[in-house]
C-alpha cells in the first residue's frame, strides 16, 4: 500500500489535475442521440452539447472521459471524475450515492426485438435470452421480470453491444431507453420496438452524494438559462427532428458502405488508432521498466540469507500474482480512492497495476534463476573467502541472468498483452480505442482484426529487440 502511495505521489506531480476549475465528467460511449463519437471521433449528442453549452454559459471548463455507463458511474461514486452525463435516469435508489440536477429529459424503458424475430411482448420470452447494459435500468427492470416471464439476462457494456445481440438473434429481445431505442429506430437501427414505455423517469446529471456541489449549482443554473433562451430546444431539435433524422439515416448508410473495407475502416480511423497504438506503448515501456526494477529488487530479497526479508518477497509474490490483473486495476482505480479519498489517474493506476502484477512474475523468475545456480558456486566463493554481496555480484548473478534472459522476454511480451487490461479503467489505448470505433460502427470483426494485427506487429518488434539484446549480454 505505502507502494502504491508512493508512486502515485511521485506520479501527481507531473499530472495536472484540476487546473483552474477543469471539471472531468465521465460519460456512456454510445447511447445516441445523447452520446456518441461522431466520424471525426469526436463526442457529440444532446449530452454533449448540453454540458459543454452550460459550461460555455457558467465559465467553467470540462474534460470529457468517454468511459461506458456502468465505468462512468462507479467512477464518480468512487470520487475518480467529478460528474457524469450520459442519459442517467434520476431514481430513488441511485439518489442515496449521487445528487442529481433538475431533470432535462424524459424516458422510459422498451423492449427491441429483431424485426423478424416473430417476439411480440413479454410472454414470448420464455426460455430465451434477454440483452442489457450492465448498471442501466434496463437492467434493473429486466431483473425485476425475468422470473415472472421465465427469461435469461446477459449483461454488455455498452448498449451497441446489446443491440448486436438481438440482431445476431443470440438474444430475443433487449431492454433499454425509449429515448434511445425510437432515435434508434428512426435512423436505421434495425430493430422494432414491440413494448409501450415502463419505468417512465427523468435523465438528470450527477454528482457523488455531497460532492462537487458548486458544479451541480452551475448545471442548474446553465440548464435554466439554456431554456430560457430557446438553445434547449435547439439542441433537442437539432438530434431529435426529423430532418435530423433522416440525414442522420442516411449518413449511416452510406457510411456503412464505405467502412465496409479494411481500408476504409484503417482510413477512417486513423488518428484514433494512431493515438491509441502511442498509448499503449507508453504504458507497456514505463510498465516494463518499473516492473523489472520492482521484480529485481523483490527477488534479490528473496534470495538473501535473511529470514524476514525473504518472507516479505514471498508474499509479495504471492499476493500480486495470486491476485486477477483485472481485479487488481480496479481495486487500484476505484477501490483505493474512495478508501482514501484522494484520486488517482487512470493512467498512473495503469501503471502501478502492470508494476505490481508483472514485477511479482518477474521477481518470482528472477528468485528461480538465482536458485538455479549450482549452490556449489556460492558455496565454492564464500569458501574463497568472497563475502556473500561479491560472491552474488560476481559469481552467481552472472551465471542466473543468463538462465533469467528468456524469461524476461516473455514477461515483456506478457507486459505488452496486459495493458489490454486496462482498457477497463477508461484508458484510451489500443483496445479500448477498438472497443469505441466498433460501438459506432458495429465492424466488430474487422475492427478486431485490425486491432489483433497492430498487437501482432507490436509483440514481434518488442521480441525482435530483446532478441537483439540478448545476443549481445550473451556475447
Ligand atoms: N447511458 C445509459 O445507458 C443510461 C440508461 C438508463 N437511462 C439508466 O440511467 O440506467
Amino acid at each position: 500500500m505505502t507502494l502504491i502511495a508512493a508512486v502515485a505521489f511521485f506520479f501527481s506531480g507531473q499530472v495536472p489535475v484540476h487546473a483552474e476549475k477543469t471539471y472531468t465528467i465521465g460519460t456512456d460511449v454510445t447511447f445516441p442521440p445523447f452520446v456518441y463519437a461522431n466520424s471525426n471521433n469526436k463526442y457529440v449528442g444532446i449530452d454533449m452539447e448540453l454540458i459543454r453549452s452550460i459550461a460555455k454559459e457558467e465559465g467553467f471548463k470540462i474534460k470529457i472521459k468517454p468511459l461506458g455507463f456502468n465505468a462512468a458511474v462507479q467512477s464518480v461514486s468512487s470520487g475518480q471524475i467529478d460528474g457524469v452525463i450520459a442519459g442517467m435516469t434520476i431514481t430513488d435508489e441511485r439518489k442515496q450515492t449521487f445528487d442529481f440536477s433538475n431533470a432535462y429529459y424524459q424516458s422510459g424503458i422498451v423492449m427491441a426485438v429483431a424485426p423478424k424475430s416473430g417476439i411480440k411482448g413479454l410472454q414470448d420470452l420464455k426460455g430465451k435470452r434477454v440483452a442489457v447494459k450492465t448498471g442501466t435500468q434496463g437492467a434493473t427492470y429486466a431483473n425485476s421480470l425475468k422470473d415472472k416471464y421465465g427469461f435469461k439476462v446477459v449483461t454488455f457494456d455498452d448498449s451497441d453491444n446489446v443491440y448486436n445481440d438481438v440482431k445476431t438473434g443470440n438474444s430475443a429481445a433487449c431492454f433499454d431507453d425509449s429515448a434511445v431505442l425510437n432515435y434508434g429506430v428512426k435512423t436505421g437501427l434495425g430493430l422494432k420496438i414491440v413494448t409501450k414505455p415502463a419505468d417512465i423517469g427523468q435523465y438528470g446529471f450527477a454528482v457523488k452524494k455531497g460532492q462537487n456541489q458548486e458544479l451541480l449549482k452551475m448545471f442548474n443554473q446553465g440548464l435554466a438559462k439554456l431554456k430560457k433562451n430557446g438553445k434547449y430546444d435547439q439542441i433537442i431539435k437539432k438530434y431529435t427532428g426529423a430532418a435530423a433524422t433522416s440525414s442522420t439515416k442516411k449518413a449511416n448508410e452510406q457510411k456503412d458502405a464505405e467502412s465496409n473495407t479494411f481500408i476504409g475502416l484503417i482510413k477512417q480511423n486513423r488518428q484514433a488508432i494512431w493515438t491509441g497504438i502511442l498509448e499503449t506503448l507508453k504504458l507497456t515501456i514505463l510498465s516494463i521498466i518499473f516492473a523489472t526494477i520492482f521484480g529485481i529488487l523483490i527477488g534479490l530479497l528473496g534470495v538473501i540469507p535473511n529470514k524476514f526479508s525473504r518472507g516479505l518477497s514471498t508474499t509479495i509474490i504471492y499476493i500480486f500474482r495470486g491476485l486477477p490483473l483485472l481485479v487488481l486495476a480496479l481495486f487500484i482505480y476505484n477501490g483505493v480512492p474512495s478508501l482514501t479519498g484522494s484520486k488517482i489517474p487512470a493512467f498512473v493506476a495503469g501503471i502501478i497495476t502492470l508494476t505490481l502484477n508483472e514485477g511479482a512474475y518477474t521477481a518470482a523468475f528472477v528468485k528461480g534463476g538465482i536458485e538455479a545456480v549450482d549452490a556449489g558456486q556460492m558455496e565454492a566463493a564464500r569458501s574463497l573467502g568472497l563475502p556473500f554481496s561479491k560472491a552474488m555480484q560476481k559469481i552467481v548473478l552472472p551465471q542466473g541472468i543468463k538462465i533469467m534472459i528468456p524469461s524476461f522476454i516473455n514477461q515483456f511480451i506478457i507486459t505488452l498483452k496486459d495493458t489490454s487490461i486496462l482498457s477497463i479503467i477508461g484508458i484510451l489505448e489500443l483496445t479500448q480505442t477498438g472497443k469505441i470505433i466498433i460501438a459506432r460502427n458495429l465492424q466488430g470483426f474487422k475492427v478486431w482484426t485490425i486491432v489483433a494485427v497492430i498487437y501482432l506487429l507490436l509483440i514481434t518488434i518488442l521480441t525482435l529487440l530483446s532478441k537483439w539484446v540478448e545476443r549481445r549480454i550473451n556475447n
